[in-house]
């Protein structure tokens, strides 16, 4: 198990592997798992796409912040959805309590891995492009992000590998 308990919090595009890797990460080291789309889903009592649907994109992104403010976890990895670095009061949060690890992904593999976009409920803009999101959020993922790991081609083995070097 880690040191000094904080929890880690991991952020980025959807698709890079927050959810995916978050959870065995957790289970590797000794942590509990928490996926914060999960929580959002329980408090409302509706599917991510359905939110969006009838709360709409600020509607949104103002419970993802209420729930991401609220997580008081330690020994936790919590893997956040891929808007909740527009949610500043949660990000200050985490930023204060825990270790935040930003999974950087250049876009050409991003584009390739995420198909639907819709069906995945990502939060886009009306008229805004999967190119436009990332251009947008890579400086605010990197604003807040206390370490960055590249996936570059990695596979998610080799993610992993980073990631606990880093933090065991
Ligand atoms: N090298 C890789 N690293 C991370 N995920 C990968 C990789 N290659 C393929 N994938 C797939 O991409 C998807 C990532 O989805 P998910 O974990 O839900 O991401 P996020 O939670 O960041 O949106 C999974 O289906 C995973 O199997
Ligand atoms: O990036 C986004 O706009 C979103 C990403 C999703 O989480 P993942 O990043 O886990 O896919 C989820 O929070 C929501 O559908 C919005
Ligand atoms: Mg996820």
């Amino acid at each position: 198990m880690m040191k000094d308990g904080k929890s880690i919090v991991l952020i980025g595009m959807p698709g890079v592997g927050k959810s995916t890797i978050g959870v065995i990460l957790a289970k590797e080291i000794g942590y509990q798992f928490l996926d914060a789309d999960l929580l959002i889903q329980e408090q409302e009592g509706m599917l991510l796409k359905d939110i969006i649907a009838t709360k709409g994109h600020d509607g949104f992104l103002a419970v993802e912040n209420q729930v991401n403010r609220d997580v008081d976890a330690k020994h936790s990895v919590i893997a956040t959805g891929g808007s909740a670095v527009y949610c500043e009061e949660a990000m200050l949060h985490y930023k204060e309590t825990c270790q935040i690890v930003y999974l950087r992904c250049p876009y050409e593999i991003l584009s390739k891995r995420l198909g639907d976009l819709k069906g995945r409920g990502v939060a886009l803009k009306e008229g805004q492009t999967l190119l436009d999101l990332y251009e947008e959020r890579s400086v605010l993922y990197e604003k807040y992000a206390d370490v960055i790991i590249d996936e570059d081609n990695k596979g998610i083995e080799e993610t992993l590998e980073l990631l606990k070097e880093k933090f065991c």
